[in-house]
This record gives C-alpha cells, structure tokens and sequence, in this order.
C-alpha cells in the first residue's frame, strides 16, 4: 500500500502497544523499536518497522519526513479537564497560600460556585474563545484527546451552554473532545438546606442532555459537604438508566467510599483517590475500575499524592490526566502532570508514558481508536525533542515538543499550533 505520510529515522518508537491485562498488571513495560519509521494512509496508521523498510510504500506523492533520531510517542490523552468555564479564581489565590482550605471556600460561595456566576454571565463566544486558547495549549504540549466536563452551570442553560461549546470545538479544533456531564458538581447556596430538590432538577436535566446527545459520560463530584455517597449512587445508577458510562470524583479530600462505589456501579473511571482506601482499590482492581490520577491538582492544593504504587501492585490500571480546572489545577500542561507522575507518585518514567496514552485511552473508551501506535489506529503522534523517555519526566517544567501530528496532520511545528481552521 503506498502511503500519504513516512516518518524516517525515528531514534526510538515507544509504541505503548498493549493487549489488556499486560497494560493493567505490567504498566512498567512499553515496546520500544529503535531506528524506526511510521507509515500513515488517510489518517491511520499502516505500518511500523525499523530502518529503511519504508521503500516500496513511496510514490512522488508521499511526504517523507526525517524525526533526525528523536523520541516518537502516541498523542498525549488529558482524560479529565474542566475546559470549558468563564473567568479565573486568582482573587482566591492568597487565601489558598494562607491556608484557608478547597472545601471552606466552596462553602463560603467561592471555589467552584463563583466559577458557576462567571460562566453563567459568560457568551457562548466567550467560553469558546476561552476554551480554544487552552485547547491549543494543550496540542502544544502533545495532547491529542481531551475529556471536557461541564459543571459550571448547576442549572440546564448552562450546562447546556458549556457542552454546545465543547462540541463545537470539537468540530473546529484539532483536538479530539469526550464530553461529560457534571451536573452533580457542587450544591448551589439556594439548596443546601435541601439537597434533594436539587438533585431531582439533575435527574430530570441528564435525561434532556442525553436526548441532545450532549454528553457520552455522567460524572459525579463525591465529597464530604459535596454528594454523599448515597447522593452520588443515586445519581449515578439513574445515569446508567439514561445511558450514560460512568465516572466518579471520589475520595480527594476525605476517605468517604467513593472507590468502593465506582466498583460497585461498574464505572469506567474513578478519579482523584488522593484518600482511597485499600479494600476500594482492590475493588476497583477486581472490577476494572481505572485509576484516573490527577498529581497536579495534588501539587496545588498541598495535598498528598495518591498512592500509585498500591493501586499499580493490586492491579489497577492507571492513568494521569491534568484535571486542568480554574480552582484546584490551572494548568493545561499534561507533561508537568507527567513529571510530577515520577516525582510526586513515585512512577517510573515508562508507568507514566501508559498513564497518559494506552491507559488514557481505557479511562475514556477509546482504547480501540487512539493511545497507542498500532496498525489501524488514528495516525495521532507525537516527535519529542528528547533521546529517549525518562529525559521527559527527568528534565521537567519545560515543553519537550518538536512537533505533533493529529489524524496524520501536522498540528504543531517549533513549538507552535500550524493547523488551519
Ligand atoms: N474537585 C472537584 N472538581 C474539580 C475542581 C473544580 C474547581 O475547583 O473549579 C477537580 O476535579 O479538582
Ligand atoms: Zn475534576
């Protein structure tokens, strides 16, 4: 078959190819072939070999691109962000430093609830403005896939104003999006004397979501002064009912149950788990649950890191995603959730490498498209300008990108967004 794409003189190609269980049980490994080239054809991948075996693939259409040696990885997955939100919370940010703690500025009205009064007062153009500058940040880092949870609305208008602006980029940017639907992410002031009220409003606002076809995941903010653990399995199963797949925030903050419930509900991701338990791990081991990691939002709120290890040796698979958020982590930068992956978890640099591309790709359903560089797969990669892949983790906050191909389509050169739109 003659291609439309030759990647030459790649120095090592960290495929991140995967059968199931080795990507749960064995994270540490990766396939790694040195002097290697990638074929595309119409935006997938059809071949991989090593040294010059390309020949009879090229015709004088075919563009053939020289790596000059560097390091070749699938595109980064960000399986969970809160992209689309009005304004920023630095005015919180000295309170933050003198210790005013996440949940005592969320009862205050502040934390995630003033986010909600400034995307509501946000335009639709606002919010995708926004959303795209940070989209095209993320694509500079390497990132190919984005989960885009809504949450900023906590009434319908709203929601549905955050999930029309994440679909419509995902129409016009190169990032692929996975949206969510988080309704259940805080208890607005008007109900906290009366949860349930609120909670009927989410149940009859997902079936309207569903039937716009908004959202593919339901997820669930399950926290002490937040969703109990009741609240969230009601929520949740009713979600289930509606057709959504599941996800949870559970045990950031306090060891409340939330990992026991992502198993008992078969969700496809439970999230954070800075405070899991070690019965809820081994639940969710059993269950396929994934270890959806967010060390960067650990990093900003001086929190402890989850326990990576454990869940890494009960058999979980686990992933990493930036959680990039305007209250607990503003920062779209994936590779320094990646750095922080080795130094904060205590994760071999080849752990955090599936964290973030095979094992992304299981947290969103995905794992049949994208998250690794295998014959059939989307053509999504990424050209580091780095030797090999402990430099990534080793030298950290910098961008090591050289260039990024999403769909078989150079995306960023020099460092830069190039796409067309
Ligand atoms: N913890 C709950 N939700 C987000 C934070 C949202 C915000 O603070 O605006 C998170 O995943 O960290
Ligand atoms: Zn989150």
């Amino acid at each position: 078959m003659i291609a439309d794409l030759i990647i030459k003189n790649i120095g090592k190609l960290a495929t991140c190819k995967s059968d199931e269980t080795k990507s749960k049980k064995d994270m540490s490994n990766i396939e790694m072939i040195e002097d290697a080239y990638i074929s595309i054809k119409d935006g997938k991948f059809i071949s991989i070999g090593s040294k010059d075996d390309y020949h009879s693939m090229i015709d004088e259409k075919t563009e053939v691109v020289d790596a000059n040696g560097l390091l070749v990885t699938p595109g980064l997955i960000d399986s969970h962000t809160h992209l689309v939100h009005g304004g920023s919370r630095e005015n919180e940010f000295y309170k933050k430093l003198l210790g005013v703690s996440y949940i005592d500025i969320l009862k205050q009205g502040g934390g995630i609830l003033s986010t909600v009064n400034a995307t509501k007062i946000s335009t639709k153009e606002e919010l995708y403005d926004k959303a795209k500058k940070s989209l095209d940040r993320m694509l500079e880092f390497g990132v190919t896939t984005v989960e885009a949870k809504s949450g900023y609305g906590l009434e319908l208008d709203t929601e549905i104003k955050q999930l029309e602006v994440a679909k419509e980029l995902d129409n016009d940017h190169p990032i692929d999006l996975v949206h969510t639907y988080l309704g259940a992410h805080a208890i607005p002031l008007e109900y906290r004397e009366n949860h349930d009220e609120f909670i009927f409003k989410i149940l009859e606002d997902m079936k309207k979501i569903k039937e716009l076809d908004l959202a593919e995941f339901c997820d669930v903010f399950c926290e002490d002064s937040v969703f109990s653990i009741e609240e969230s399995e009601l929520i949740l199963k009713k979600a289930k009912e509606c057709g959504y797949k599941l996800k949870i925030h559970a045990d950031e903050i306090v060891s409340l149950g939330g990992a026991e419930l992502s198993a008992k509900l078969g969700c496809i991701s439970a999230d954070h788990l800075m405070a899991a338990s070690e019965d809820g791990i081994k639940m969710m081991a059993k269950e396929n649950v994934v270890a959806n990691i967010l060390p960067a939002t650990s990093f900003n709120l001086n929190k402890s890191y989850a326990n990576a290890r454990k869940m890494i040796d009960l058999g979980v698979r686990v992933a990493i995603s930036s959680d990039y958020n305007p209250g607990s982590c503003p920062s779209e930068n994936l590779q320094f959730a990646m750095q922080l992956g080795c130094l904060g978890l205590k994760m071999t640099p080849n752990e955090v490498l599936n964290a973030v591309t095979i094992n992304a790709s299981y947290c969103i359903d995905r794992q049949y498209e994208i998250g690794s560089i295998e014959v059939g797969k989307r053509a999504d990669f990424v050209i580091f300008d780095s030797p090999n892949i402990e430099y990534l983790m080793y030298h950290f906050g910098i961008n090591h990108v050289d260039r990024v191909y999403k769909d078989g389509k150079l995306v960023v050169k020099d460092k830069r967004v190039c796409y067309n739109n």
